[in-house]
């Protein structure tokens, strides 16, 4: 046979379609910004975000400092309340008490990791659920588990619409979250869940990783740890979805990683979020999302379409 039509065309390395997490939360914040004048002429007043920080950590500051400006940008009012780190249980408690008794308020986020000595579970379960728009009260936990309606944490409802946005209909996809924490790793798999994947969850205690990554057609990683997830553990075609963010230095230079090895990993799959510019704009505009669903329904007025 002629030698020209048995040549097989070199194979060109796949390269993923990168997810903008960015753009996908401009589009939402164009809904949410138009839903706030209706919700002002309906009550007189604009829904409200109170965002509380113990203590003075650099990163920290940072994501307060994005939601404060988000929350204005988009015509909300913004409550903010720095404590020193040494702030005590009973004085934090009391600011949750107030906020949750202030009716300008609509949404109360305390921002975690909280120092050492406080308790996390009493302060978070201190927030009335109605305004608790990270989802994290046990009572809006359990909502989402036992499939009724409440408030989603911000984080894996952001991955939710991207991966949706990406893929359509999830059913009967592969899932697997590598990270169990309340914020991010049990909800995500909740709401995969809910969506008719079938989820696994992957935790520090997890054995044989990779294999389990293998078989996944999404991958949500969740962990922390700089690009611990490697390329040749993603199957061809998946969809990588990198909630981790580590500070690290390359070269001199301080730079934002994910959990995944974005390099090796875009050979793989299908599509992949970068880190920054992926989840992190999403986990602000949920946020944001959540604040006037939570006006909405605290008015009693019928919730709009925002996504
Ligand atoms: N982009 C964004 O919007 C957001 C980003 N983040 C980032 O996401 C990451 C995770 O956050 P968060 O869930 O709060 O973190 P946590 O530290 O609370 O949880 C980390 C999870 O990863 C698991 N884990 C740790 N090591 C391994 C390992 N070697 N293999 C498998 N699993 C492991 C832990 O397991 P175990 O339970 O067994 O200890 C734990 O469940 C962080 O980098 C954080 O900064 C978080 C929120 C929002
Ligand atoms: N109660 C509570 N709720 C949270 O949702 C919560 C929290 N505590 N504690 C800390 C984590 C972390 N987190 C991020 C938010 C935005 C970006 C973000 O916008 N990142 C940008 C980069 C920003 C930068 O350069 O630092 C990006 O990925 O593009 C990242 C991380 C919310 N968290």
């Amino acid at each position: 046979m002629d030698q020209a039509l048995t040549k097989i065309p070199e194979e060109k390395p796949m390269s993923a379609k990168i997810i903008d997490g960015k753009a996908y939360a401009n589009g939402l914040a164009s809904k949410i910004t138009a839903a706030v004048p209706s919700f002002n002429t309906a009550t007189g007043r604009l829904p409200g975000l109170a965002v509380v920080l113990v203590g003075s950590d650099p990163a920290s500051e940072i994501y307060v400092r994005s939601k404060v400006l988000k929350t204005r940008e988009l015509g909300m009012r913004s409550f903010e309340h720095i404590l020193p780190s040494d702030t005590k249980q009973e004085d934090l408690l009391r600011l949750v008490t107030d906020l949750n008794a202030d009716d300008a308020v609509d949404g109360i986020l305390v921002q975690l990791p909280l120092p050492k000595h406080l308790d996390e579970n009493a302060v978070v379960s201190a927030i009335d659920p109605s305004k608790d728009v990270d989802g994290l009260h046990p009572e809006n936990a359990g909502r989402l588990t036992a499939g009724l309606s409440g408030l989603i944490s911000c984080t894996p409802l952001g991955c939710l619409m991207l991966l949706q946005a990406q893929l359509g209909d999830l059913s009967g996809l592969d899932a697997i979250v590598v990270g169990r924490s309340i914020l991010v790793g049990k909800p995500m798999a909740a709401l995969l869940l809910r969506a008719n994947c079938t989820v696994t969850i992957a935790h520090s205690r997890t054995r044989n990783l990779p294999d389990k990554v293998r078989q996944a057609d999404i991958v949500v990683a969740a962990v922390g740890q700089a690009e611990m997830i490697k390329g040749d553990w993603i199957k061809p075609g998946a969809t990588v979805i990198d909630v981790g963010t580590t500070r690290v230095e390359r070269g001199g230079k301080k730079k934002l990683v994910g959990d995944v090895e974005f390099e090796a990993a875009m050979q793989t799959a299908a599509a992949i979020t970068p880190v920054p510019g992926g989840v992190g704009p999403m986990t602000i505009m949920t946020l944001m999302h959540n604040t006037v669903v939570a006006a909405h329904r605290r008015s009693r007025l019928a919730v709009p379409q925002l996504c």
